[in-house]
């Protein structure tokens, strides 16, 4: 259960096997992917940071753990293949006793990673192989390093938002001063495909794909959660690409593709 590392000029990215989870994706040496000094790298448990996958639901579910079984599985290689200007890897998931066990369908899930020298495309592409539909919800969970004390996401000003902290749809604030997005933040923010991060002069952007929102997340100081270091909250910022309002039905042999695309400096 080695990782997997993937080179393109002076970007480099590290894959998890288990969860099919991208844990650092270095630019010229800079960091753009948080992982928690607390990480839990034991193959039982979801890793905290870098880009964990929500499959086959996004949140809370009566039937299994939160955020779906695909962060918590092994993933198999499918593809690799390098060019002069890019690396791809592919891994693969299908159904077996104990997704069934929490989830009764039948699917193929891919997720492909194409490492560019500035630029890094997640992208969740699911296959319905059955012979009824099928419908999920899924969200790549990117954990974006950033420093919160000076974090403002202007493309968030004035926009709605479904508010999960206090079950309440909501608008985000306007102005010059606003905090965007203040934290603790957890909202569902439809139909948002573009953002960017911006700290000086460096800029990372973010577009989305295939989702229907993006769920924008830090816990803040008193998250009290066990696998985020002390202050380690100050470091990152979760802009997800999700389809997490209504769910993707897919129809026998039908796929459906989420992607994410980060940028360095676009
Ligand atoms: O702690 P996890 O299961 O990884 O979830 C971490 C967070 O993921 C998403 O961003 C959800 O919107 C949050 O409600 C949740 O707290």
């Amino acid at each position: 259960m080695s990782p997997l590392i993937l080179h393109c000029a002076d970007s480099q990215l590290t894959v998890s096997p288990f969860g099919a989870q991208a844990l650092s994706w270095q630019v010229a040496g800079q960091e753009r992917l948080w992982l928690s000094l607390d990480a839990d790298l034991d193959g039982h448990h979801p890793i905290r940071g870098g880009v964990p996958l929500c499959f086959p639901w996004f949140g809370k579910a009566a039937q299994g753990p939160s955020h779906g079984f695909a962060r918590t599985r092994l993933w198999q290689v499918a593809e690799q293949s390098q060019t002069d200007d890019h690396a791809h890897l592919v891994l693969s998931l299908e159904q077996d006793a104990d997704t069934e066990a929490l989830w009764p369908h039948p699917f193929r899930a891919e997720m492909a990673f194409t490492l560019k020298a500035n630029a890094l495309q997640l992208a969740l592409t699911v296959t319905n192989p059955g012979s009824a539909p099928l419908s999920y919800t899924a969200a790549l969970h990117s954990y974006l390093c950033t420093d919160v004390a000076q974090l403002r996401i202007t493309e968030l000003a004035g926009l709605p938002y479904h508010d999960k902290l206090s079950n309440a749809d909501c608008l985000f604030e306007d102005g010059p001063d606003a905090a965007l997005p203040p934290i603790p933040v957890d909202a569902i923010v439809p139909g948002l495909s573009n953002c960017r991060l911006a700290q000086g002069n460096d800029i990372l952007k973010i577009d989305n794909q295939g989702h229907d929102a993006a769920v924008i997340w830090n816990p803040g100081p008193d998250h009290g959660i066990g696998d985020v270091h002390f202050g380690g909250e100050q470091a990152f910022i979760c802009i997800e690409s999700a389809h997490a309002l209504t769910p993707i039905t897919l129809a026998p042999c039908q796929r459906h593709t989420l992607s994410q695309t980060l940028t360095v400096n676009a």
